[in-house]
């Protein structure tokens, strides 16, 4: 049987599981997850420690494998790709934000950023990097700070620079993570406003989050149980 894909869906999971074997314990971390992220769509997937939040962001973001269903970006199935073809494929498709942001020290701010092109086949143009890069940076209102080095920046400005780094390759999605965890309040806010703005632009935006408040930034929110998958109501729909 062939399942049945919705070509205008940027990612589409059909009846996608995960299961870890470890000696004699199975764990069932995803179930027959079904779940379509449409192009423009900010989607936030929150649920307790342990549901299966960074098993589902590591499949989207082809870090990893089920262990059975299917997976689609733009309607291409890839949940068989090998490893060299999964590298390339997250290289163009897929924009990636960790809690931890994940800079490189040793780099400027304009070269973690210039990164995911450098790793282009073909080599990307240098000035065609300099201009994705300078307009990420723009996006993120951090071009003034291209020079400086990660560790020279504030927490909330380093995670502005990771979002920088995710965007320039214009991916078809933003995989976010726990993207405030490492942030105060105030930085949190800032980051989860501009994660709203750049969605206005057209971004399209995958969130994994525990915290309630700012799953309320996702124009559809999910909840992850037990490795399930349940719709959030819409606020007017629950009253
Ligand atoms: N490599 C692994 N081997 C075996 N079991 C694993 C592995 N990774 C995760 N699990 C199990 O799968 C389930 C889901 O884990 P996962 O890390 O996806 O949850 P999570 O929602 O991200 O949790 P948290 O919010 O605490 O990070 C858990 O029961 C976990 O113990």
């Amino acid at each position: 049987m062939t399942a049945s894909i919705d070509k205008k869906a940027s990612i589409s999971l059909k009846q996608l599981s995960k299961v870890y074997l470890t000696e004699s314990i199975e764990t069932h971390a995803l179930q027959a997850i079904d779940l379509d992220i449409y192009q423009g769509e900010f989607v936030s997937i929150s649920g307790p420690s342990g549901c299966g939040k960074s098993t589902l962001l590591s499949i989207l973001g082809l870090l990893d494998s089920p262990s059975d269903g299917r997976y689609f970006i733009e309607g291409e199935a890839v949940e068989d790709l090998d490893l060299d073809q999964r590298a390339e494929y997250r290289n163009l498709k897929i924009g990636f934000v960790f809690q931890s942001f994940n800079l490189i020290d040793e780099l400027s701010v304009f070269e973690n950023v210039a990164l995911p092109l450098r790793y282009r086949e073909p080599a990307v143009q240098e000035t065609d990097i300099d201009k994705a890069v300078k307009k990420a940076l723009t996006q993120v209102e951090m071009a003034h700070r291209a020079e400086h080095r990660p560790n020279q920046l504030s927490g909330g400005q380093q995670q502005r620079i990771a979002i920088a780094r995710a965007l320039v390759g214009a991916p078809t999605i933003l995989l976010v993570d726990e993207p405030t965890g490492n942030l105060d309040s105030h930085n949190g806010d800032a980051v989860m406003t501009l994660l709203r703005t750049l969605n206005r632009q057209g971004t399209t935006i995958c969130m994994v989050t525990h915290d309630p408040r700012y799953a309320n930034f996702a124009s559809k929110q999910y909840n992850l149980l037990d490795g399930k998958i349940v719709t959030v109501p819409a606020l007017s729909e629950a009253i």
